[in-house]
């Protein structure tokens, strides 16, 4: 079983990460929409020089930005309350011009994974809509934006995304992986990119974060390494309440195929504000082992939670005593 840890500003430290290492972390993931490999050399040195302590190898994931649609920066938070008004665009929340075309009267808008949702009301320029909060909360940058029922044909790499993988073999980067994987023609623009910057044996995770992605499921599995159910982004594809069913039915074909997989995201989420999670969480973690999944990761609980250390262990003790 590997177990991954997603790394940001409370987890950093080598202390930190030498008692993640020690409550069982087998890797880590650097997600690459908030920062680029050379803007976190010293945290990947403070990984490998924790890793080191181990005396084990541990693997080093990069997660490229891809087609995912992101916010773009903003300084400090923005409150956004229940019932009033935001602009999105052009003076407020700075958006994806993919996404200009597509903006139309109450079309609804997901923020941060779906915690935060609006709807368009009204357009005020060719770059600004005047939006309604349906449902509020704290924004703060380089947060996923998604609009259900739209499908937007991003290209499969970034300039930034090809500049990460241009220095992955320096960094000692080991695995990658793509949002939003459509079809493999997404995974065979990866695995080229990887060939021409020498980095054949980095593994390919492959992100199912969309129902493009599920629907096209059994030809990715020949061309990853891994399929991803990155629950964050894909359960905004679907009402919530048939997201347990999509996943189970991906582990029902990656079983079915012999393909490993990864479980993804919310699976400790309330151990961000808290020493102890819920016993509906623990009970996910049982069923993701049980679906047959042969990797977990954290991402925000250790990432920007205030418990990384105490995360790990109930994501690894959990896991591992849910092994039949
Ligand atoms: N490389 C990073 N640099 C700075 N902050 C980060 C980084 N990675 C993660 N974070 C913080 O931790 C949060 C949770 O991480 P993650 O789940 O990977 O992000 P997101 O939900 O935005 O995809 C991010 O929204 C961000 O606030
Ligand atoms: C892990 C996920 O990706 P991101 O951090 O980009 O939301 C997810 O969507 O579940």
């Amino acid at each position: 079983m590997e177990y991954y840890g997603t790394l940001g500003p409370t987890c950093c430290e080598p202390i930190i990460l030498k008692k993640m290492f020690d409550a069982g972390m087998t890797g880590i993931r650097l997600n690459l929409s908030h920062s680029s490999l050379e803007t976190s050399q010293s945290w990947i040195q403070h990984y490998f020089d924790a890793a080191s302590q181990t005396g084990k190898e541990k693997k080093l994931m990069i997660d490229l930005i891809g087609p995912e649609l992101r916010i773009g920066n903003l300084e400090g938070n923005m409150g956004l309350s229940n019932g009033a008004h935001v602009i999105l665009g052009h003076g407020g929340i700075p958006a994806p011009k993919e996404i200009f075309p597509y903006i139309k009267k109450n079309q609804e808008i997901l923020l941060d994974d779906g915690k935060i949702k609006l709807t368009v009301e009204q357009k005020i320029s060719e770059s600004s809509w005047r939006c309604k909060i349906i449902c509020g909360g704290v924004l703060t940058a380089h947060k996923s934006i998604a609009m259900p029922g739209c499908s937007i044909n991003n290209p499969t790499l970034t300039e930034a995304d090809l500049r990460n993988l241009a220095v992955a073999k320096q960094y000692k980067v080991t695995d990658v992986m793509l949002p939003f994987v459509r079809n493999k023609a997404d995974l065979i623009i990866l695995r080229e990119a990887l060939r021409e910057y020498g980095c054949e044996d980095i593994r390919i995770f492959a992100k199912i974060e969309n129902m493009t992605g599920v629907e096209h499921l059994e030809e990715l599995i020949p061309y990853c390494d891994y399929i991803v159910i990155a629950r964050g982004d894909l359960g905004n594809a679907m009402p919530l309440s048939q997201l347990p069913r999509i996943q189970a039915h991906i582990a029902r074909v990656c079983r079915k195929h012999n393909k490993d997989f990864m479980i993804v995201t919310q699976m400790l989420d309330s151990m961000i504000k808290n020493p102890y999670p819920t016993r509906a969480e623990v009970n996910d973690i049982y069923h993701a082992v049980t679906q047959g999944a042969s990797a977990l990761m954290l991402t925000g609980e250790t990432a920007h939670g205030k418990y990384p250390v105490e995360a790990m262990k109930m994501l690894v003790d959990t896991a591992e005593e849910s092994i039949l």
